[in-house]
C-alpha cells in the first residue's frame, strides 16, 4: 500500500489527493499513476475544533501603539523602559526595567550627578522609553541623542520621553508597589535571598513565611535582600516604572496580555560605581562601537594605507564575531558598554580568558564554542512556551517548532558545554566554571532533553509547521495516523471506482482530495470554457468549489467519507494538542533554571569571545594592580594595527594621584609623570598613540585581554577625552564650543583615578587665545593636589619655545621621531615617518615639510619656514618682513636723494628759467 506522506503546503494542512484518469476514447484502462499532491486549492483552511475549546480570546490580539510602547510578541524583547530623577541639587536616581530579562534594575543614588551623568546612564541603558518627572528636562538630550545617532551610529536608539506626574515618583508610591510585587514566588528569587550559598537546592527548602516572618516582613526582607532601599531617588524611580507597568497591563485590550507582558522575575542593584564612566564621546572618538573618519581620510598622508581603513570599524565589531549566541553577543555588548572598576571582576574575567587560553585547554575550548553555536536563548523560547498555554490551544498547535527544537539544542549542547568545563585544567578557580556547573546540574538538562526527544518528533513538526508527537507515545494516536496514513490507497481505490462511472468517450483525469476542513471532495479537470469537464452521472453530483485549473464535487461517496472519517485529521490534532500541553507544562517547571543556565551559556560566550579576540588579535593578559599606574611596553592601537603593512609598537608610563613625582626637581625621565605631552608633525602618529592608550585600559577594564607586549594597570575610574571627532562636525555649535563643553566636562569630572585624552586642544579660536587656553588647562591639570593621568598633543611649540609651560618632574614631553634628511632634493624624500615614542620635544617643526609633500610651492615653503622660525622666537613678524632686498635699498636710496635735492631748490632765488635748470639738474 502506497504510504501517504504528508508535505508541507502553505497552511500546513495536507490535502490528500490520489488521482486516476479517467477513460479515454479506446477504453484505455485507469492509469495507475501514483496519487499526486496536486492542484492544492489555495483556500485550504485552517484546523480549529480543538483550538476554539481552548482559546478564550482572538490568538492574533496584539497591543499596537507607536514604537516604543507595542508589545507584540515579535520585538517584546526589545523593551527598556527607564525612569530618572534628580533631586536636591543633583542627586540623580535611576531604575530600568528591561523586559527580554524580566527584571528590573536599581541604580544607587549617585549624589554628584548631573546632565552628564544623567547621559551616561541613558548610553549605558539604552532605553526605549524614558519616565521622568516634570522637573528632569530630557528633551536637550535627547536632541542631542538624535543628532549623534542620525551622524554616526545606529548603536544608540533614541527614545520616548514620558514625563509622569512627580507623585508617581515618591517613596511610598514606590515602596507599597515593591512590596504588593509577586516576585517572591519565584524559584531564583527565594535562592538568592535565602540561601546564597546552597545554589539551587530547591525552592520548597527557602519559603520566607516557613521562617516565622509575616507575609509584609517576608516581602520587605526579601526585597531588600536585592535592593537597597535607601536609595530613595531610584526607589522612586522604580515606583514609577511600576506604575507605568500597571498601566500598560491594565490598557491591554485583552486580559491575554495580563500576565505575560512585562513580568518581573528579579530586582537588582546596578552601580554606576563599578562601572567606568565613559561618555559618547568617548566611545566615539575611541571607535568603541561606533565608526570614526579620520579628518584627514581624504588627504592621505605618508604611512595611511587606504582612506577607508578606518571607516566602518569598531573596537566591538573585532570582537563580535566570536560570541555565537544571542545572549553572548547581548552580554558582550552590555560588556562594551559597562567597563569595570572593580578589580576583582577585572581580574576574574582575565582569569576566564587565561585558563582557556591554555594549550592544553584547546581542546575544551573548542567543544565549547562548537556547542555555543547551537544554542539559542531560552528566554523568548520560554515566553513563547508560556504564551502557548497560557492562551489556549490554537498557540498550542501554533507553538513554533523552533520552541521544541531550541529547547532540544539547548539541552544536549549545554550538556557538552557542561562536559568541557569539568574537562578544562586549572578553571577551579573561576566562579562562572562553579556557577555553571551548578546551574547546569539543577537545570536536568538531560531529563529536560530527553523528555522533547522522546515526544516531539522534530523533523516532521519542521515538515509540518506544528508540533507533530513521535509514533510510540499514545496507542489511541498511532491508530488514527495508521488510518490517516491509510487513506491514500483508500482514495485510489475510490478514484477508480469514480473514474470507471465516467463514459468511455471523455477522457478525464480523476482526483480524490482530502481537506481536513472540507473533507473528501472528487476533483475534475476544467475544460477550456472554464467549466468542468464531467459533471457526474447524475444529480449526486454537487458542486462545492472551483479553483484555477479544477472543480470539486462531493457524490455519495464523498458524503459517506465525510460521515466517518472526515474528522480524522483534526481528531490527530486535537490528541497531539494534549500531549503537548502536558509536555509543555512539565518542561515549565525548570523554566527558571533554565533560564539560568541559558543566561550562564550567555556569559561563557561572551568571555569565550574575548578569549578567542585575544588569540586571534595577540593580546596579552594585563597585570591588574592597586597602584595608580599605566606601565605599557609594546603597546599597539587594536584598530590602526589592521590598517598598516607594519606596526610600530610604544611604551607608556604614566603615574596619577599621589604616586606621581611632585618635587620640583627638573624634569628627569626617571620620574613619574602624571602627564605626558606630545608634540611632533601631522601624520607623526600621535593621535594613534593617545588613542593607544586609552583603548589598552578600556580594554583591560572590560575584562579583555591587552594588544601589548605587557601592561600594568591601576584601575581607572573614568576616560575623559577631548578629541575631534566627525560627530563635532555635525554639532550645530562651533568647532571650539564644542571643545570647550568637552574640556570642561573633563574638568569638572576629573579624579586622579581618571585617564585624560586631549588631542589638540585651541585649534578653533586665534591662536594666542588658544595657546593660552591650552596651557591653562595643562597647568591646571598638573597643579591638582592630587593628579590624574594625562596624554595631550599640541602643535603649539610656542608653549616651549616661550616657555608658558614650567618643565617639572610630573610633565613628561615626548614626541613621535620621524626621521629628516635636508640634504635630500627632493622634498617628500626629506622626512621619514618613524612612530617611535621618543621623549622630549619635538625640535623643529615640520608642518612646511608637510606642506611640501602635499605639493605647495618650495619658494612658499621656504618663507614659510622662514617667519614661523621668528614667530616660534617670538621676534616681530612685522618689522621683520620689512627687511628690503639690496635692490630695493638702492632704489630707495635714489628715491631719497631725488627728494632731498627736492627739498633744497630755493624757488625764493631766480625766474622760472633758474628754477626749469636746477629741476633738469636734479634728474640727471
Ligand atoms: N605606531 C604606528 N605604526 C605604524 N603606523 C602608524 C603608527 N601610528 C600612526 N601610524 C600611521 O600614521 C597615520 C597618522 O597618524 P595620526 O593620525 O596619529 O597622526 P597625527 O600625528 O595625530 O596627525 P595629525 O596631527 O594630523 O592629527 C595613521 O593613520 C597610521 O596610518
Amino acid at each position: 500500500m502506497p504510504s501517504l506522506k504528508r508535505k508541507r503546503t502553505p497552511a500546513s494542512r495536507p490535502p490528500i489527493t490520489p488521482r486516476t484518469s479517467g477513460r479515454r476514447l479506446g477504453h484505455r484502462a485507469p492509469s495507475s499513476q501514483a496519487p499526486s499532491t496536486s492542484s492544492v486549492p489555495p483556500q485550504t483552511p485552517t484546523i480549529s475544533s480543538a483550538s476554539q475549546l481552548r482559546t478564550p480570546y482572538p490568538t492574533d490580539t496584539r497591543i499596537e501603539t507607536d514604537r516604543s510602547v507595542r508589545a507584540t510578541d515579535d520585538d517584546f524583547d526589545d523593551h527598556v523602559i527607564a525612569a530618572i530623577d534628580m533631586k536636591d541639587h543633583g542627586t540623580v536616581g535611576c531604575s530600568y526595567y528591561s523586559a527580554e530579562e524580566e527584571k528590573m534594575y536599581l541604580l544607587g543614588d549617585s549624589r554628584s550627578g548631573d546632565m552628564e551623568t544623567i547621559d551616561a546612564l541613558l548610553l549605558q541603558i539604552k532605553p526605549t522609553v524614558v519616565l521622568t518627572p516634570p522637573r528632569v528636562d530630557l528633551s536637550s538630550q535627547s536632541q542631542d541623542q538624535n543628532l549623534a545617532q542620525e551622524d554616526v551610529s545606529s548603536a544608540y536608539l533614541p527614545y520616548q520621553i514620558d514625563i509622569r506626574p512627580t507623585p508617581e515618583f515618591s517613596y511610598s508610591n514606590a515602596e507599597s508597589k515593591l512590596l504588593a510585587l509577586q516576585i517572591s514566588s519565584t524559584h531564583e528569587q527565594r535562592i538568592r535571598f535565602f540561601v546564597p550559598q546552597n545554589g539551587l537546592a530547591g525552592p520548597e527548602e527557602v519559603d520566607p513565611e516557613e521562617m516565622g516572618f509575616t507575609l509584609q516582613e517576608g516581602r520587605l526582607l526579601h526585597i531588600s535582600s536585592s535592593v537597597d532601599m535607601e536609595n530613595p531617588v531610584t526607589i522612586g524611580c522604580a515606583g514609577a516604572i511600576l506604575t507605568y507597568l500597571q498601566r500598560r497591563r491594565a490598557g491591554a485590550p485583552s486580559p491575554l496580555e495580563e500576565g505575560n507582558e512585562y513580568r518581573i522575575r528579579a530586582l537588582q542593584m546596578f552601580n554606576l560605581r563599578d562601572t567606568m564612566w565613559i561618555n559618547r564621546n568617548t566611545f566615539t572618538s575611541l571607535q568603541i562601537i561606533q565608526s570614526e573618519s579620520h579628518p584627514n581620510m581624504f588627504n592621505q598622508g605618508p604611512g595611511k594605507k587606504s582612506a577607508s581603513g578606518k571607516e566602518g570599524l569598531s573596537v566591538y565589531g573585532l570582537f563580535q564575531h566570536f560570541a555565537y549566541t544571542p545572549q553572548g553577543r547581548a552580554r558582550l555588548k552590555q560588556t562594551f558598554s559597562r567597563p569595570s572598576v572593580d578589580l576583582d571582576t577585572i581580574r576574574e574575567r582575565h582569569d576566564f580568558i587565561g585558563v582557556f587560553s591554555r594549550p592544553d585547554n584547546l581542546a575544551a575550548l573548542d567543544k565549547m564554542t562548537k556547542a555555543l553555536k547551537h544554542i539559542k536563548n531560552l528566554r523568548p523560547v520560554m515566553v513563547n512556551l508560556r504564551k502557548g498555554i497560557s492562551t489556549g490551544s490554537a498557540k498550542i498547535t501554533g507553538f513554533k517548532t523552533t520552541v521544541w527544537a531550541s529547547l532540544l539544542a539547548f539541552a544536549f549542547y549545554s550538556i557538552d558545554i557542561n562536559d568541557a568545563l569539568r574537562e578544562v585544567s586549572g578553571a577551579h578557580i573561576l566562579t562562572l566554571r562553579s556557577k555553571a556547573l551548578r546551574v547546569f546540574e539543577a537545570a536536568q538538562l538531560y531529563r529536560v532533553g530527553r523528555m522533547v526527544q522522546e515526544i516531539v518528533d522534530i523533523d516532521n513538526s519542521e515538515e509540518q509547521g506544528r508540533t507533530v508527537v513521535k509514533q510510540g507515545i499514545d496507542r489511541e494516536l498511532d491508530k488514527i495516523k495508521d488510518r490517516y496514513d491509510g487513506l491514500n490507497s483508500l482514495l485510489r481505490h475510490v478514484a477508480l471506482d469514480i473514474a470507471a462511472t465516467i463514459p468511455a468517450t471523455l477522457d478525464v483525469d480523476v482526483n480524490v482530495i482530502y481537506f481536513p476542513q472540507l473533507g473528501f471532495n472528487v476533483a475534475i479537470p476544467l475544460n477550456d470554457h472554464g467549466g468542468a469537464e464531467y459533471t457526474g452521472s447524475d444529480d449526486d453530483w454537487e458542486l462545492m468549489f472551483i479553483t484555477e485549473n479544477r472543480a470539486y464535487f462531493k457524490d455519495f461517496r464523498m458524503r459517506e467519507m465525510d460521515e466517518k472519517l472526515g474528522d480524522i485529521y483534526g481528531i490527530i490534532c486535537e490528541k497531539e494538542i494534549e500531549i503537548v500541553y502536558d509536555l509543555a507544562q512539565r518542561v515549565l517547571r525548570y523554566e527558571n533554571v533554565l533560564v539560568d543556565a541559558s543566561d550562564i551559556c550567555g556569559d561563557i560566550d561572551s568571555l569565550l569571545a574575548l578569549t578567542q579576540a585575544a588569540s586571534f588579535y595577540k593580546l596579552t593578559r594585563p597585570r591588574m594592580v592597586e597602584q595608580n599606574v599605566i606601565r605599557i611596553k609594546g603597546g599597539r592601537h587594536i584598530l590602526q594595527e589592521l590598517t598598516v603593512s607594519s606596526y610600530v609598537p610604544n611604551d607608556t608610563l604614566l603615574v596619577g594621584g599621589d604616586e606621581s613625582e611632585t618635587n620640583d626637581a627638573s624634569s628627569s625621565t626617571d620620574s613619574n609623570p602624571s602627564m605626558l605631552l606630545l608634540t611632533g608633525p601631522n601624520y607623526s602618529g600621535k593621535s594613534v598613540y593617545i588613542k593607544q592608550v586609552a583603548l589598552i585600559v578600556y580594554l583591560a577594564q572590560i575584562g579583555s585581554f591587552v594588544p601589548a607586549d605587557s601592561a600594568e594597570l591601576g584601575v581607572t575610574d573614568k576616560i575623559l577625552t577631548k578629541i575631534n571627532t566627525q560627530e563635532s562636525v555635525s554639532k550645530i555649535q562651533s568647532t571650539f564650543m564644542n571643545d570647550l563643553q568637552q574640556i570642561s566636562l573633563c574638568l569638572k569630572q576629573v579624579t586622579n583615578r581618571s585617564l585624560v585624552i586631549i588631542d589638540e586642544f585651541g585649534k578653533g579660536t586665534n591662536e594666542s587665545d588658544g595657546i593660552g587656553l591650552a596651557c591653562g588647562i595643562l597647568d591646571y591639570l598638573l597643579c591638582l593636589e592630587s593628579p590624574a593621568k594625562v596624554i595631550a598633543a599640541t602643535h603649539f611649540h610656542e608653549i616651549f619655545e616661550n616657555n608658558f609651560l614650567a618643565l617639572r618632574p610630573r610633565l613628561h614631553l615626548g614626541h613621535m621621531e620621524v626621521q629628516v634628511r635636508e640634504e635630500t632634493q627632493e622634498v617628500e624624500d626629506q622626512i621619514t615617518y618613524l612612530y617611535n615614542f621618543r621623549p622630549g620635544r619635538s625640535n623643529k617643526s615640520f608642518g612646511t615639510i608637510c606642506a611640501a609633500i602635499n605639493g605647495i610651492d618650495p619658494a612658499i615653503v621656504s618663507r614659510a619656514n622662514e617667519i614661523a622660525s621668528l614667530s616660534a622666537r617670538g621676534e616681530n613678524i612685522v618689522a621683520a618682513c620689512a627687511v628690503l632686498s639690496s635692490e630695493e635699498m638702492q632704489d630707495l636710496e635714489e628715491a631719497n636723494s631725488l627728494a632731498r635735492g627736492f627739498l633744497e631748490i630755493d624757488f625764493s632765488q631766480g625766474g622760472p628759467d633758474h628754477v626749469k635748470a636746477v629741476f633738469e639738474g636734479l634728474f640727471e
